[in-house]
């Protein structure tokens, strides 16, 4: 009860899209950084026995208004129209500047200020590239060496000059290095992010390789046998029909003993193309191997897998495929079987064979079903 209480409170703070989680958690963290230095600062200042006037109290109204600010434009989905939905170099030039401010007014307990810069500039460590981060850096130390000399020459005996110059120095050695730092996690960040891409793209090639034909771009044998399997099944569960063809082109070794086999080749693929097109979306087209093709009819009669494969043949009789000036066609023979309740997959492709067989035997460029004669519609 209590903890679903909580995870309500922490969705209501962070969202629950996850990417704005992780922005949000990290503007969380700094806020509470910078809730923990305003009160450290409040610390030194009351240690120092300095006096918390009203531009402290300016600058810890700004500081912590700036970072509800940015917690605003972040959950409000406001900086999602930014390269850096974070808004991390804001963030962070942001704080920076607030560091540099108490820096002014921390006294001699001043140096505390420098852990915490390092901190703030860490906080691009995951997010930033080299060039900003340092840019950042500089521009971190350009401030800071302003704000000491302003506060040298205003205040010499709370800021003597010659510790003023000590901390600069220590920061111009200290700055730089967090920024290599940092550059650096950003190359390896960007190798890492260039190798992920890589592996996506090859593994995408691996698996067109795997499933698809290379010649006619249509599903191989591996991927048809699957298709078939999970048809299978969804027709066992869903008590719906299914139907295969077995589809052969006609005396294939003649064009590629006339034309030669790139001809062959081009007279596949158009195949591949017309025949898909003259099938239905939900029905699939595999190169079973060699001249020969599967058709998978999903959830489909006998009649209207009929009407599908008389369309398929007659519009690849229609082809005419470039071949040395003139051009060349092709017929195909179909064997047509509906898959029966209790049959194995190898028993209604066997089926599918034999009839291909006997539309070879009648004269070829024809379907040959098991089903009863009937007229075909090829509505
Ligand atoms: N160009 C080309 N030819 C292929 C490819 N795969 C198989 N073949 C050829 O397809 C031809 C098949 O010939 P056969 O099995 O004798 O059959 P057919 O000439 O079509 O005769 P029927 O099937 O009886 O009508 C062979 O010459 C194979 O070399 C391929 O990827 N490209």
């Amino acid at each position: 009860m209590a903890a679903s209480r909580t995870h309500r409170l922490i969705d209501l703070w962070l969202g629950t899209e996850s990417a704005q989680r992780l922005r949000l958690r990290q503007t969380s963290l700094a806020m509470a950084l910078m809730v923990i230095s305003i009160a450290a600062l409040h610390y030194a200042v009351h240690v120092g026995g300095g006096e918390r006037g009203v531009l402290l109290w300016g600058w810890t109204a700004c500081s912590l208004g700036g970072m509800v600010a940015f917690y605003a434009a972040i959950r409000s989905g406001w900086s999602l129209r930014f390269r850096d939905p974070s808004l991390t170099s804001q963030q962070i030039a942001f704080a920076l500047v607030a560091a540099a401010l108490g820096y002014a007014q921390a006294g001699p307990l001043r140096g505390a200020v420098f852990p915490v810069l390092t901190l703030i500039l860490m906080f691009g460590m995951f997010q930033l590239r080299a060039r900003s981060a340092y840019a950042l850096s500089f521009g971190a130390l350009a401030l800071f060496g302003a704000v000491m000399a302003f506060m040298a020459g205003l205040r010499p005996a709370a800021y003597p000059p010659a510790v003023e110059i000590g901390h600069f120095l220590m920061l111009s050695f200290m700055l730089p290095a967090v920024a290599m730092l940092t550059a650096r996690l950003s190359r390896i960040r960007r190798r890492l992010s260039e190798q992920r891409e890589e592996l996506a793209r090859a593994l995408a090639q691996l698996q067109a390789i795997a499933t698809r034909d290379e010649l006619t771009g249509l599903p191989n044998r591996r991927q048809m046998q699957a298709l078939m399997d999970q048809e299978l099944l969804r027709s066992l569960r869903h008590h719906h029909d299914f139907c295969i063809a077995l589809v052969d082109l006609d005396h294939f070794k003649r064009i590629n003993d006339e034309h030669g086999h790139a001809t062959g080749d081009a007279v596949l693929r158009a195949f591949a193309q017309a025949g898909q097109a003259a099938l239905r979306a939900t029905d699939v087209l595999a190169r079973w191997g060699g001249e020969e093709f599967v058709v998978l009819l999903p959830d489909t009669s006998m009649p209207p897998a009929i009407a599908g494969l008389e369309r398929l043949r007659l519009q690849v009789a229609a082809l005419r495929v470039e071949a040395g000036g003139g051009t060349v066609g092709v017929t195909a023979s179909i064997g047509l079987t509906g898959h029966r309740h209790g049959d194995t997959l190898d028993q209604t492709l066997a089926r599918a064979d034999r009839l291909l067989y006997q539309a070879k035997a009648e004269g070829r460029n024809r379907t040959v079903t098991d089903e009863a004669p009937r007229p075909i519609s090829l509505g």
